[in-house]
């Protein structure tokens, strides 16, 4: 496996990527060059610089895997990624310090013309009337977006005195009370705040939501910080703002088109900037850095994943208790498609027990992959493979029930297909031990391994004896066999673990003895 990194990441997540992977580190490609290069990388780690589009994406041919050492992914073409079963993981909490400080630093330099201030004085003048600032204490603060920074901002705020006005429609008025914040709308806070604060993420719902129309309500010699992104506020329309007094400043991090050259804002006397520094400290750099490589790594191996923003993820709380579940589902999967026939038409995945306290969409998606990897040529993961599974036609619903009998978890998968309904389940006995516990009607309780023989048969004397002969005539040895039945002379299934795989002509062999109705041989990865 071999990653690329293309933005300056800190040493130390180099150096946990090294410790799985091979890692070439190349900050400035230009994007041609990382169109030409990138098909030779299996994993991409990025910071705001470097722009993941269609195009790159589309000559990524071994590519699995977008690690973004930060928070916004506005830089990656998550759309075409997901298309393409590349994940794109970011690492949302490293920098949430960072930032908050540094829109708190821009708001308070704003007020009290500190970048200003210090050039004259570097400068050789000594202006203190120039220079005359304003308080924040018992100023209103609006806070559009109140997510991780917003939130944070907000905590460091409150205790300078100031009184918060927050936009967020997704997050509840429960927990804005909590934070002792009144929720309310832009319109109010553009109309009665003395200082804005933007902390939401770019998309295309707040692309430019700050114009010409916001600046106009709002309160004359309004101040305005922007440490999210530039694209939030149509720069026109501020810089006419700024020119005219309407907005008395502005606290710039971030701009429509990074890096800066010549954007006008700059000339301005009234506003700050800084270049994209938010989360340029040693701690959130570290943080971003060592979080995302961990997170590419499991990604590259299959594992879990806890902040992939095309994928359901585990919630690193539960991640403990949901990941064992991950090898069975995946195995189920695999065992069904190998076992049964027919085009599959639905999947109902019912979790019964102390599983159904936890998000199982990830569990869904690992049986999806089991059932999907057997058959498909391409890569299946946990980005594509509820794409492939609508795109196939399949219907996937997950049930929960908190009661189960006889064990801790049941996890039971009904299948419809062109022939008919199939049933499989499982549980882990002691919290990772696999078992596949149902077989359509049977009961039983197989240990999945990697090559195994599934068996129906009738049950009579003799049958499992002449098979076991046949197996070790052709020299196959038998690890281990469990049988279920539902009555004495009847239909029967026999799981056999054996220990290589079984030849076709073997198979063909074994199919022709007395009382047996179908074989399948499964390989389980
Ligand atoms: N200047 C810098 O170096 C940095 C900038 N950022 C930017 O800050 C943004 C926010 O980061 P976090 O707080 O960590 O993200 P977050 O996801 O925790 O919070 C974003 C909040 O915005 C809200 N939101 C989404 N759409 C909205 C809308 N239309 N109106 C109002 N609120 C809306 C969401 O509900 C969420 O609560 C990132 O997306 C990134 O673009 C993040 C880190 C560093
Ligand atoms: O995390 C974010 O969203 C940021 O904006 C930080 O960007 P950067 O990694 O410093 O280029």
């Amino acid at each position: 496996m071999k990653v690329l990194v293309s933005d300056q990441i800190s040493d130390l997540g180099v150096a946990k990527l090294r410790e799985s992977v091979a890692v070439d580190v190349k900050t400035d490609l230009t994007p041609e060059e990382l169109e030409q290069v990138i098909g030779e990388y299996d994993a991409l780690v990025v910071r705001s610089s470097t722009k993941v589009t269609r195009k790159v994406l589309e000559n990524a041919g071994r590519l699995k895997v977008v690690g973004r050492a930060g928070v916004g992914v506005d830089n990656i073409d998550v759309e075409a990624a997901t298309e393409r079963g590349v994940i794109v993981i970011n690492a949302p909490e490293g920098n949430t310090i960072s930032a908050a400080e540094h829109a708190i630093a821009m708001m308070t330099s704003l007020a009290r013309n500190i970048p200003n201030a210090s050039a004259s004085m570097k400068a050789g003048e000594w202006k203190r009337s120039k220079f005359m600032g304003v308080e924040l204490y018992n100023k209103t603060l609006g806070v559009v977006g109140m997510g991780r920074i917003g939130s944070e901002v907000i905590k460091r705020a409150q205790a300078m005195g100031m009184d918060i006005l927050a936009y967020d429609p997704y997050i509840s008025a429960e927990r804005a009370e909590k934070m002792g914040v009144t929720l309310t709308s832009t319109e109010e806070i553009y109309r009665k705040a003395d200082f804005i604060t933007m902390h939401t993420p770019l998309t295309k719902a707040t692309k430019h939501m700050i114009s010409h129309d916001e600046l106009a309500i709002m309160k004359d010699g309004v101040r305005i910080i922007n440490c999210a992104r530039g694209g939030l506020i149509d720069e026109e329309a501020l810089y006419e703002a700024l020119k005219s007094g309407k907005v008395a400043g502005a606290a710039l991090d971030v701009f429509e088109e990074e890096p800066v050259t010549c954007n006008p804002l700059c000339e301005l006397s009234n506003v700050i900037v800084t270049p994209h520094l938010g989360a340029s400290t040693e701690e959130a750099q570290v943080n971003v850095a060592v979080q995302v490589a961990e997170q590419v790594v499991n990604a590259l191996q299959g594992e879990p994943l806890v902040s992939a923003v095309n994928v359901s993820v585990i919630p690193p709380e539960t991640l403990a208790d949901v990941k064992p579940f991950i090898p069975l589902m995946k195995k189920l999967g695999s065992f069904y498609t190998q076992v049964f026939n027919g085009q599959v038409e639905s999947v109902e995945i019912l979790y019964s027990g102390e599983i159904a306290n936890y998000p199982t969409t990830p569990l869904t998606n690992s049986f999806l992959i089991g059932l999907l990897s057997v058959i498909l040529q391409e890569t299946v993961n946990y980005v594509n493979a509820p794409v492939i599974a609508k795109q196939r036609g399949i219907k996937v619903r997950e049930v929960a029930s908190k009661t189960v009998e006889n064990f801790t978890n049941l996890i039971t998968v009904t299948i419809k297909t062109a022939e008919g309904t199939r049933t499989i389940a499982g549980t882990l006995f002691n919290k990772d031990d696999i078992r596949i516990v149902k077989i359509d009607k049977y009961n039983i309780e197989v240990v999945p391994s990697r090559y195994m023989l599934v068996t129906k048969y009738m049950d009579m004397p003799g049958v499992i004896g002449r098979f076991g002969i046949t197996l070790g005539e052709s020299n196959i040895n038998i690890a281990g066999m469990q049988v279920g039945r539902q009555s004495i002379g009847g239909e029967a299934v026999m799981a056999l673990q054996v220990d290589c795989p079984v030849p076709e002509d073997v198979i063909k062999k074994l199919e022709k003895l007395d009382a047996i109705v179908s074989i399948r041989f499964v390989k389980l990865d």
